[in-house]
């Protein structure tokens, strides 16, 4: 710590922002630390690893002026309002070339917007994704940086310090301009509920065999030690451990079944649509987790429509691998649908997104880090430019590989009524996918029968329109 002053800054020191300064800490630097919750700012000190530089006060302008210059901050304050209000309570005590970034789960039109409006007053504004929960942010989260490149200058060596390592590599890279780390923490999140969508009805697909809670950790523990290996799977094994503190039950047992959300699985359906991009797993895990909320209609529903399903034909052991190989394939489908988003996305909003940064900061430290983020490194080596990693051959043989299990587990679970909308989403979107010639010329039919919309012809270059036989 030279002249007294700090390194870095952080507003809002709930489970994101105190962790991720605790982190800072431990890597070296000296942090300070503001929330208006007063008790958390007294906590904060008492928190810190022995030997670091960490102090907490009470007022944010006493803050600023304890910081280096150019000041470095950094905001984990909800989403929305808050954060423009710590920006213009900022905006009096900063000066010429700081640099302020929001590590929140801002939409990135909010961003856009605010770097806009601090680039007029020449305040570096970034907007930084960062997952991991808090664990992540306390041990190393995987960081999704965008903004203008001195910025990123300011804070690079800072921010790859905190980042989770893989191979020692920082899992942290410029990701583009201005929106873009938000953009892609966006996506990001929409992957994340996909795969916990895609989980829960392996779950119930599991369960409907006859899986106690045992079994389940047995099974998914074993899935994680192989080709399903990632954060989500691990703790998933974990749950179905853990015992309730009020009852004898499994506490899993005893949780609600409506899904809360904060909104960023949504925001990832609705800009797919603006693009547009087809991401259909994502649009059924934000769907399920809607359907979830029904409650009460769903109790009635249930018992006007109480018919028992088939029962599963095949051996317990064989059903596992089955539903193992179908959750597979639909956490390739996520990412597959997630990852064409950003690459449309790079293009159509000129944000230069590099696609194989996304996908190697997401090998660690983040919610959907997974071994199969090594085969997408791999894919983007081979090809850097790639639209659709579906495309890419190494892809291929895998999702070829789990192809034919997945079509029995989706025929099953429409034969047993087991809802299952992301696992068949994905078999659906495939199937259009590989498919050289869709249906859809009797759409375009259909449109210009009733509306004159005209059409193109498989033959003849032009557009076309026919006065159609009524
Ligand atoms: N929790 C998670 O796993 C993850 C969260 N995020 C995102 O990170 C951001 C922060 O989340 P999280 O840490 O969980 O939220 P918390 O609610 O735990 O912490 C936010 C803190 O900011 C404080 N705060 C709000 N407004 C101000 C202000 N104007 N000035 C100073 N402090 C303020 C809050 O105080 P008070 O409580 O008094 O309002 C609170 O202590 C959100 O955008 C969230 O979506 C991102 C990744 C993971
Ligand atoms: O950003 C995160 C992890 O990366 C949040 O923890 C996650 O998105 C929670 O979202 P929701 O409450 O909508 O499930």
């Amino acid at each position: 710590m030279s002249n007294n002053l700090f390194d870095f800054g952080m507003i809002g020191l709930g489970v994101m922002g105190r962790n991720l300064l605790l982190n800072t800490a431990d890597h070296g630097f000296s942090v300070i630390g503001f929330d208006k919750d007063e008790a958390k700012t007294a906590a904060l000190e008492a928190a810190a690893t022995e030997g670091t530089t960490v102090k907490g006060v009470p007022d944010l302008a006493h803050m600023v002026q304890q910081l280096q210059r150019p000041r470095k901050l950094m905001m984990l304050v909800p989403a929305g309002k808050p954060v423009d209000d710590v920006i213009e309570s900022l905006l009096p005590l900063v000066e010429k070339g700081d640099v302020i970034i929001d590590g929140g789960n801002s939409h990135y039109t909010d961003t856009l917007r605010r770097v806009k409006y601090l680039r007029d007053k020449e305040i570096h504004f970034m907007g930084v994704g960062v997952s991991g929960g808090e664990q992540g942010a306390r041990t190393g989260p995987s960081i999704m940086p965008g903004g203008d490149l001195e910025a990123y200058s300011h804070v690079k060596p800072l921010l790859e310090a905190i980042a989770a390592k893989v191979n020692g590599e920082p899992c942290v890279a410029y990701l583009g301009k201005e929106g873009a780390g938000h953009y892609v923490k966006m996506v990001h999140n929409g992957i994340e509920y996909a795969i916990m969508q895609l989980i829960s009805e392996s779950y119930t697909l599991l369960k409907h065999a006859g899986l106690n809670n045992d079994e389940l950790h047995e099974t998914f523990k074993k899935w994680n030690e192989g080709a399903l290996q990632s954060f989500l799977v691990e703790i998933t094994a974990d749950i179905f451990l853990q015992k309730d503190d009020k009852t004898t039950a499994r506490l899993l047992d005893v949780i609600s079944d409506k899904a809360g959300s904060k909104g960023t699985g949504k925001w990832t359906s609705q800009d797919s649509m603006e693009l547009p991009v087809a991401v259909s797993v994502i649009d059924s895990a934000v769907a399920m987790r809607t359907v979830s909320g029904y409650k009460e209609e769903r109790i009635k529903a249930a018992a006007l429509y109480n018919e028992s399903g088939a029962a599963i034909t095949v051996s317990t052991e064989e059903w596992i691998k089955q539903v193992h190989d179908a959750l597979y394939f639909g956490t390739i489908l996520s990412y597959a649908q997630g990852l064409a988003m950003l690459y449309q996305a790079s293009r159509e909003l000129a944000m230069d997104i590099p696609l194989p940064d996304a996908v190697s900061v997401w090998r660690g430290g983040c919610i959907i880090r997974s071994t199969l983020l090594e085969t997408f490194t791999q894919a983007y080596k081979n090809s850097p430019d790639l639209s659709n990693i579906l495309l890419d051959p190494g892809v291929a043989a895998i999702i070829k590989s789990a192809e034919s299990n997945t079509r029995a587990v989706v025929a099953q679970a429409a034969l047993s009524g087991v809802p299952a909308a992301a696992l068949m989403s994905s078999l659906a979107y495939f199937d259009a996918y590989r498919s050289e010639r869709m249906a859809t010329n009797l759409i375009q039919a259909q449109r210009d029968y009733f509306g004159a919309h005209t059409y193109q012809r498989t033959d003849i270059p032009g557009t076309f329109h026919t006065e159609w036989n009524h």
